[in-house]
């Protein structure tokens, strides 16, 4: 069990207590019904940290998956691993809450959730600029009869809260407000004190929901699926019924926080120069909040796939192997407010190995200063 699992107020025994029910009784039920959780979060929060951390912890457990991702390319279905049982459903190229039909996530959840499934929960991961407030109604009022709303884990970036929740105060007030569980993650990368400055933040507007601390989105999985994450929502349905005042699949389309945001998303099977790629990162496009992906350098001694995420100005970098059978490539998605695509496009198309064999293994020494 995780360690970094740590609240001044709640301890995991204390969080039990409250529930009525355990996961067990849910899950070993024969008639149960299958818990729909919805994580979500701003861009770069820890949801797909979050998501990985349930499956290696759950490992007795048959999850199915929804990924939303907004950019045109799904990276999130590629990043999430392990042993989601069904086939992951990838909903790609825009916000959840708006790419989905007159029957919303109908069609999803009965691909995973119906008279054969075996599953003993959905996990349903949002974009970081969907409307969970909205989605949350989507996943209630679903019409699949084999489901029930397992509550939705609301995952906060301590180091980047202050800056985004200025610029999106009424949006990130309407989800904090209506989330079950509160997670303040990247606990590690701030301060006690802003730590707590921020959960006094929101305390002030949700007093109800729990809150959690964690360091790389640790927590004791077994809170997920407890009976009671979703199931009382006096205070939520009001707040979530004061903000829910549109349907995302008429035409009477009200201002989305996404609506503020463009992605660019980038493939190509060619290497990439690592010095070109350097200077890109040197110098990240204006206003790009969040970048992720993979790249290909080819390179001898190089060929590994190298992960890239970018959550503010905080770049990580680790290597991996590439998967059997997967396709040798990079792709990336960027994401920000008021993006040059046309600008940042010719960016991408210049990191692009024009003259691969003039580059030496020396090129990718100042690469690895990125490197965790
Ligand atoms: N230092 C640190 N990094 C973290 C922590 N949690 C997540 N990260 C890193 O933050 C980056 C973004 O994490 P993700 O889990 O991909 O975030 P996300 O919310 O799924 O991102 P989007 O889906 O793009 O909105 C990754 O590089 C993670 O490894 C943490 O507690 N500490």
């Amino acid at each position: 069990m995780s360690n970094s699992f740590h609240s001044d107020d709640y301890t995991i025994d204390d969080i039990f207590d409250d529930f009525s029910q355990n996961t067990s009784q849910k899950i070993t039920s024969k008639k149960r019904k299958i818990p729909v959780i919805m994580i979500s979060g701003f861009l770069g929060a820890g949801k797909t940290t979050l998501f990985n951390n349930i499956l290696k912890s759950s490992k007795q457990l048959k999850i199915g998956a929804i990924v939303n991702d907004f950019g045109s390319v799904n990276i999130d279905s590629k990043l999430v691993s392990g042993n989601v049982s069904e086939k992951t459903i990838e909903l790609s190229n825009g916000c959840i809450c708006c790419i989905l039909g007159e029957n919303g996530l109908k069609e999803p959840l009965d691909a995973l959730a119906n008279e054969s499934s075996n599953l003993d929960a959905i996990i349903v991961e949002a974009s970081g600029i969907a409307e969970p407030y909205d989605l949350m109604q989507t996943l209630r009022f679903s019409g699949n009869q084999y489901t029930y709303f397992g509550g939705n884990i609301y995952m906060v970036d301590c180091q980047n809260f202050n800056l985004a929740n200025s610029q999106f105060p009424v949006h990130f007030k309407k989800c904090l407000q209506t989330s079950d569980i509160i997670l303040l993650n990247k606990t590690n990368l701030v301060s006690n004190e802003d730590v707590n400055n921020i959960e006094s933040f929101i305390r002030n507007i949700n007093k109800r929901s729990i809150i959690l601390k964690t360091d790389k989105a640790e927590i004791d999985t077994r809170l997920l699926f407890s009976n009671n994450t979703g199931s009382e929502h006096t205070e939520d349905e009001h707040n979530h019924h004061e903000y829910h005042s549109h349907d995302c699949s008429s035409h009477h389309h009200h201002h989305h926080i996404h609506d503020s945001f463009q992605s660019v998303s980038f493939t190509t099977e060619r290497p990439l120069d690592p010095q070109a790629f350097i200077n890109f990162l040197d110098n990240l496009p204006e206003n790009m909040f969040r970048l992720k992906g993979f790249c290909y350098f080819g390179m001898k001694g190089y060929e590994q796939k190298y992960l890239i995420q970018i959550v503010g100005k905080t770049i990580d970098i680790t290597s991996d192997n590439w998967n059997e059978n997967e396709e040798l490539k990079t792709e990336v998605v960027l994401i920000g407010v008021n993006l040059d695509q046309d600008k940042i496009n010719k960016q991408l198309k210049n990191i692009i190995d024009e003259s691969p064999e003039d580059i030496t293994p020396e090129n990718m020494i100042n690469f690895e200063r990125f490197f965790l």
